[in-house]
């Protein structure tokens, strides 16, 4: 049965259809499930306006005459523009069944683009281009069909400039690539997926979903919960705000390494003064977290090795992660989580020699080279672990974009990995919650205020 969080690669999906295929299913069958499903969806959107379907030569353009067909069986006026003929059998097929009317330009009303999908190769010619441009200004709605033309399905890459913002992109059969990854992301308008009855593939990657979590057992104390401890630096206020958020994403106890509080640190946070290697020694230690307000003098990188070398299940943001080195991450066993922004990943690509390949394959190449859980930060949040696990994260409020915002990320990481989940899926949970608690905080928060949010954040987990 087809699982709405899977996200496919191009291949994939012909994989995908061809097992449906060699089951007995036929490319036409398949086309007339996609277009039927797709048809019901613009019949909702248009509410009675005029659609325009643009078919191109593909089986994407087959889908376009299904759809066609369908809706003018339901009573819509609708028009069919092909600057080209059919070139696959089922497209063919599609369009002598279609029995509706033809022209070369649309007439208000809804615009669908099934010009090119999952099989577009190459830049659209100039005269497409001017076609779709044209077209979307004469329309008040653009729904794109799979996957937008000129967009590189496996990328989200744009092939062509000037391509129009679409309102509505229905993917079918599952999830691409393109559907998540900016700057594709930014202009799908709202996204709705049309089942054909693909099964799931075995390590495809996954879109997150909200994370199933649980209250603590009947017996727990502090500790069975998980002893967070937070590694602070020349900037005290970076890891109280990641303390903060740890308290609240599962830890029963969080400590904080550093000589002294701001005064407005909460109570629950313990000050430890202490040796850092007394600290990291205590047994009852499950989880550590380094990098936020770090600094990057001789001190910071002292800590970072001391850290590392403990061999706990350890986060490291921000200054840890411009002092990592490839032989920091050298015959540790436990967890470790890397979460980057965008300069940061570009420096950590840097020390560990990868210069290749899109942000997918810079992320699992970094997961494999550090072995360790790479959160790939942005509008776009990529996880990908060592064994070659990948989850996207879907857009979450660009409120996100404030300052301390990647330190509460890490807290919660943290938190998570005190709790006893495995890298990859506390950076997961991580990344939801951090996304929930911003919905929940609303606009214009603060670090602090989304730090705040996680308890209510975790509630909706339960
Ligand atoms: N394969 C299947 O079983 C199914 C496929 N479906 C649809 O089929 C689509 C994929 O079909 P296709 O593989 O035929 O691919 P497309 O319909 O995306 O187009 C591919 C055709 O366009 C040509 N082409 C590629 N880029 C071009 C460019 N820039 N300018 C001009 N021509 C270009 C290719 O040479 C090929 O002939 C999916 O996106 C989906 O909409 C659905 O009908 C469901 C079933
Ligand atoms: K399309």
């Amino acid at each position: 049965m087809t699982r709405s969080d899977q996200i496919f690669t191009v291949a994939q999906m012909r994989a995908a259809e061809q097992a449906l295929i060699d089951r007995g299913e036929s490319v036409g069958s398949l086309m007339e499930r996609a277009g039927k499903g797709v048809a019901d969806w613009i019949w909702r959107i248009a509410h009675g306006r005029s659609v325009t379907v643009l078919c191109g030569p593909g089986n994407n353009g087959g889908d376009g005459y299904v759809i066609a067909q369908e809706l003018a069986r339901r009573g819509t006026h609708v028009v069919v523009v092909a600057p080209s003929e059919p070139a696959t059998d089922a497209a063919r097929a599609a369009r002598e069944r279609y029995r509706g009317t033809f022209d070369t330009a649309g007439n208000g009303g809804v615009l669908v683009d099934c010009l090119f999908g999952s099989g577009l190769t190459r830049p659209l010619s100039p005269e497409l281009v001017a076609l779709l441009s044209r077209e979307a200004v004469r329309h008040s709605a653009l729904l794109a069909v799979d996957v937008p033309s000129g967009i590189d399905s496996d990328t989200g890459r744009p092939l062509n400039e000037g391509l129009p913002a679409n309102d509505v992109t229905v993917a079918l059969g599952a999830w691409k690539f393109a559907h998540w990854l900016m700057p594709a992301m930014a202009a799908m308008g709202q996204r709705r997926l049309v089942p054909i009855g693909v099964e799931p593939i075995a390590g495809a990657a996954t879109l997150l979903t909200r994370p199933h979590l649980s209250a603590p057992a009947i017996d727990a104390h502090k500790y069975t919960r998980g002893l967070v401890l937070v590694i602070g630096g020349v900037m005290p206020g970076a890891a109280q705000l990641a303390s903060e958020a740890a308290l609240r994403g599962g830890a029963g106890c969080v400590r904080l390494a550093a000589q002294g509080l701001h005064p407005s640190a909460t109570p629950d946070l313990v000050l430890k003064r202490g040796p850092l290697v007394d600290l990291l020694a205590d047994e009852r230690t499950t989880a550590v977290l380094a990098g936020p307000g770090l600094g990057l003098d001789e001190t910071a990188r002292v800590k970072l090795g001391e850290v590392l070398a403990a061999d706990r299940p350890t986060v490291l943001d921000a200054d840890a992660l411009t002092l990592l080195r490839p032989r920091h991450c050298e015959s540790r066993s436990a967890a470790l989580i890397l979460t980057p922004h965008l300069g940061e990943m570009a420096r950590l690509c840097e020390s560990f020699g990868i210069d290749e390949g899109n942000r997918i394959d810079r992320a699992t190449k970094l997961a494999q080279a550090a072995q360790a859980v790479v959160v790939a930060k942005g509008p776009d949040t990529l996880i990908a672990a060592p064994d070659g696990r990948l989850a996207l994260a879907p857009p979450a409020t660009s409120w996100l974009s404030v300052a301390g915002s990647g330190d509460v990320l890490s807290g919660i990481a943290v938190s998570r990995l005190a709790a006893g989940a495995d890298g990859f899926t506390a950076a997961c949970e991580a990344v939801w919650l951090h996304g929930e608690a911003a919905r929940l905080a609303g606009p214009a928060f603060t670090a602090s205020g989304l730090a705040r949010n996680v308890s209510e954040a975790y509630a909706a987990t339960l």
